[in-house]
């Protein structure tokens, strides 16, 4: 095997991110969703270690194991982007997953993101973010925000994308036991498909909410109970198509002070809200 310069065994980071509103505008003749969402990235997230291969074989070496590893977003991605660019090269991948899967924190497509800018650079294939954006689009309608990696207003499925200046609290997340289906959401008959478009500026004053949160808490009561329980304590909102809701906070204190009150059998975690992925600083 040749002698790259980054064989590397340091973690190439992979995000969480919130969808801190999220408006259903309508549905695209293809059944897709146009959409407007802000995200913004937290400091906690999956890590991904890579070795490039001289053979071009791709292979996940470790991670979650109900995935089967052809289906996993990171042997997607590589995939992908190997038949975008025509690299000769491999990869052995390691996932260590922290965030929970069906959770609405964008997991798989933070993945597949960061997969694609860490064998872009490892390859040495040189695409811009531009390219790896649009091959990113294809694996999943979250990921050209985590290839972009800047906090954003966006648009379309997620694709237009309008980079923001977000206050950076820190958040409380809750996921309840239970995994959301995003196609499932977003098929539901009930689903309200016809908000009003808002303007960023809107969003900011405090107008926006979340147009799945409805469909999510009555075919998943667990994520209803989540919602109810934060929502003592703050205006608390589900991110994506669920299961987690999250309660930005003044302090990291405070956070960890209602995370101790959590219910038992609960998934939480306290993290700061980013308006810059940490992959940013790497791509
Ligand atoms: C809900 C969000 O998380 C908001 O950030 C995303 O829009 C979902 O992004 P994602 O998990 O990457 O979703 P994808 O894997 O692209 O889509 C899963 C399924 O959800 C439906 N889907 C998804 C996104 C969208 N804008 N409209 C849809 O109707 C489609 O049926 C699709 O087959
Ligand atoms: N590396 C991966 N990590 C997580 N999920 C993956 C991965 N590869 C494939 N998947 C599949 O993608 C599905 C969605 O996972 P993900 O964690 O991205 O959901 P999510 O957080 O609800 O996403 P979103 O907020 O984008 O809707 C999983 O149920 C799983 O079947």
């Amino acid at each position: 095997m040749p002698n790259f310069p980054f064989t590397t065994e340091f973690p190439w980071p992979a995000p969480a991110k919130l969808n801190l509103f999220l408006h259903v505008i309508g549905r695209r003749a293809d059944g897709y969703h146009n959409l407007q969402t802000v995200f913004q990235f937290l400091d906690f997230g999956d890590s991904l270690f890579f070795v490039p291969r001289g053979d071009g074989v791709i292979r996940r070496t470790d991670g979650p194991a109900d995935i089967p590893e052809d289906q996993d977003l990171v042997v997607r991605a590589a995939h992908a982007l190997k038949s975008a660019s025509g690299a000769g090269l491999g990869a052995d991948i390691a996932v260590t997953k922290r965030i929970p899967m069906g959770g609405g924190l964008g997991g798989g497509s933070s993945d597949a993101a960061t997969t694609l800018v860490a064998l872009n650079r490892l390859w040495n294939i040189g695409l811009t973010i531009d390219e790896l954006a649009t091959i990113g689009l294809k694996l999943g309608a979250d990921v050209p925000v985590f290839v972009r990696g800047l906090a954003a207003w966006a648009e379309g499925v997620g694709e237009h994308l309008r980079p923001l200046n977000l206050p950076e609290p820190y958040y409380l997340v809750v996921t309840p036991p239970v995994a959301v289906s995003t196609g499932e959401i977003f098929s539901a008959p009930e689903l309200p498909r016809a908000s009003e478009p808002i303007t960023a500026e809107a969003f900011l004053g405090g107008e926006g909410q979340n147009d799945c949160e409805a469909v999510t808490c009555a075919r998943y009561p667990l994520v209803r109970e989540a919602l109810d329980w934060l929502r003592q304590f703050g205006p608390a909102r589900m991110s994506g198509t669920g299961a987690s809701v999250f309660l930005a906070c003044p302090s990291r204190a405070e956070a960890r002070g209602l995370q101790d009150q959590v219910p038992k059998g609960w998934h939480s975690f306290v993290a700061a809200g980013l308006n810059q992925s940490p992959l940013g600083t790497l791509a």
